[in-house]
């Protein structure tokens, strides 16, 4: 990062009123709070959910604050490229350095190579921090290490372990990567690197000749931190008040403000009171799609004998945190429609609960339940006009945003989530009234959780057909989306879904499928 307040690291004026001895033994407190931070995400903790606490524990002022995010978030995303620097100069695997110091060495990886921390002060620094929360020894080993590692920069290190990670840049489709090199190169896991490719090419996004080079453009997106997007819950909130309030308008969603990077949300008092909040622009589209495609289906239905005497119902069957369910909520107020938010988890029933507030308060009517969506096209067969399935999955279309995520995942997680996504998506079908519209969304880009869900459940149903979701998309959009459509024949499934990416579009890259039931 271009850390503003770097110098300070490096001044030794800074510390001028410390003993020498005692400059040894003292890490400073940003660095102590990452470190802490890095220790918990690699026993299990979300980085988002980690961090904020210890910043506000350890009154850390924003530039301090600034810095240990910086360290935390940049360790984390970059930790598989600096794992192998690290095995270089340590001249063994990092299975075989304890894990305490294996977190410190990367902190100390990321100074040298990812930020422009001077060396001296970035190896003075973690050696410092490892003397005096692990020990002497492991000192000894880290400062022997860290010097090893500032030997080259990150461009040369990646030219010596991954010098098949990148094509020419005159002719981007004449050689093929080596993925593993990629994977190394780019600090992704080689299966999810692998199927991010599969990906590109299943949706028809790239064709065989341009997938490497779009390959490594979401790979470097995900290593980008993303642009933070609020939404504007229609109804709640006029865009204008953001926008006065430092926002610019997103490109696409007609909700979306975008905040300069670093824009703290927390400073709008729309956030503050649940009429606005940030969410994903990619997240944002999906949603009025759905609707716009509500609205064309129930054109005229007025008089629908089947319809329910309360009016719409409308179902988001997986809803916690609630993100999704409270723009939905805004959109249903002025359609007179009633919201059933299902979701299994009970606190992110109660998140979704806290989210919805604001719509609810301005005359959304929502019912929030707890229970397993799998069962609910059994207990209320035909019964909702609208049904958003926006599915767990492995979440590898938003890796930007969540950069421990790529580590945490495991090619076994994907198996489980697509038996789940297959069962939830056939329940939620069940719960679909004739006439309705359901959308299938999820934050991930796999082509076993986004095409091969929905090419296994349509194959069982003829009653259900799937809608232009990239028309829709579209329709929604402010201005039209580049990109859409596939630029091969990938098939059917792929021309009539949607599937966002970060490097085309800026947004997580997420997949919509709209179908209809017609009887
Ligand atoms: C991708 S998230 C939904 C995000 C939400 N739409 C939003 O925008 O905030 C998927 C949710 O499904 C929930 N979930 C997982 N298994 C479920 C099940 N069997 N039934 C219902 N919800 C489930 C998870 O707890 C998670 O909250």
């Amino acid at each position: 990062m271009s850390h503003g307040g770097q110098a300070r690291y490096s001044d030794p004026a800074r510390r001028s009123a410390q003993r020498p001895s005692e400059r040894r033994r003292q890490a400073d407190p940003a660095r102590r709070v990452a470190f802490a931070s890095l220790r918990a995400i690699s026993d299990g903790a979300y980085a988002n959910l980690d961090l904020p606490g210890r910043l506000r524990d350890a009154r850390l002022g924003a530039r301090d604050a600034a810095f240990a995010t910086e360290l935390v978030y940049g360790v984390t995303r970059m930790r598989g490229f600096y794992d192998a620097v690290i095995a270089r100069g340590a001249g063994r695997d990092v299975e075989k350095i304890d894990a305490p110091v294996l977190d410190a060495l990367r902190l100390g990886a990321h100074q040298l190579l990812g930020m422009r921390v001077p060396a001296h002060a970035a190896v003075d620094a973690t050696v410092g921090l490892v003397r005096s929360e692990i020990g002497a020894g492991p000192a000894s080993f880290t400062n022997a290490v860290l010097r090893r590692v500032s030997e080259r920069s990150a461009e040369r290190w990646r030219d010596l372990l991954a010098p098949h990670a990148d094509l020419p840049a005159d002719d981007a489709g004449s050689e093929r990567l080596d993925l593993e090199d990629v994977a190394v190169a780019h600090s992704h896991p080689a299966w999810i690197v692998r199927a991010l490719r599969t990906a590109l090419l299943a949706h028809g996004t790239s064709t065989p000749d341009t997938v490497d080079a779009d390959l490594l453009a979401v790979l470097r997106a995900d290593n980008h931190p993303a642009d933070v997007a609020l939404v504007a819950r229609p109804g709640l909130v006029d865009p204008e008040e953001l926008l006065e309030a430092g926002g610019r308008p997103g490109p696409y969603a007609p909700t979306a403000v975008v905040l300069d990077r670093g824009g703290d949300p927390g400073r709008f008092r729309a956030v503050r009171e649940g009429r606005a909040a940030v969410q994903d622009e990619g997240s944002q589209l999906l949603v009025h799609a759905l609707v716009r495609a509500y609205d064309d289906l129930t054109a005229g239905r007025v008089d629908d004998p089947a319809a329910s005497p309360d009016g719409p119902r409308w179902l988001d069957l997986a809803a916690g945190p609630g993100g999704k369910a409270a723009l939905l909520a805004a959109l249903s107020i002025p359609r007179g429609a009633q919201l059933f938010c299902n979701e299994v988890s009970e606190h992110r029933a109660e998140l979704v609960e806290s989210t919805l507030g604001a719509a609810m308060d301005a005359g959304a009517e929502v019912f929030v339940g707890v229970g397993d969506g799998r069962g609910v096209g059994a207990e209320e067969p035909d019964s909702f006009d609208l049904v958003l399935l926006d599915a767990p999955c492995t979440g590898l279309g938003a890796l930007r945003r969540r950069p421990d995520a790529r580590w945490r995942r495991v090619p076994a997680d994907v198996a489980d989530l697509t038996a789940l996504q297959e069962e939830l998506l056939v329940s939620a079908l069940g719960a679909l009234r004739p006439g309705g519209v359901l959308a299938y969304a999820t934050c991930s880009p796999h082509d076993a959780e986004t095409l091969q869900v929905l090419r296994r459940v349509l194959a069982t149903r003829d009653d259900v057909r799937l809608l232009d979701a990239p028309a829709y998309l579209d329709a929604a959009a402010v201005t039209p989306l580049p990109d859409l459509r596939p630029r091969i024949d990938a098939g059917d499934l792929a021309a009539r879904t949607v599937q966002l990416w970060p490097h085309r579009h800026g947004t997580d890259a997420m997949f919509l499928a709209l179908l209809a039931r017609d009887r």
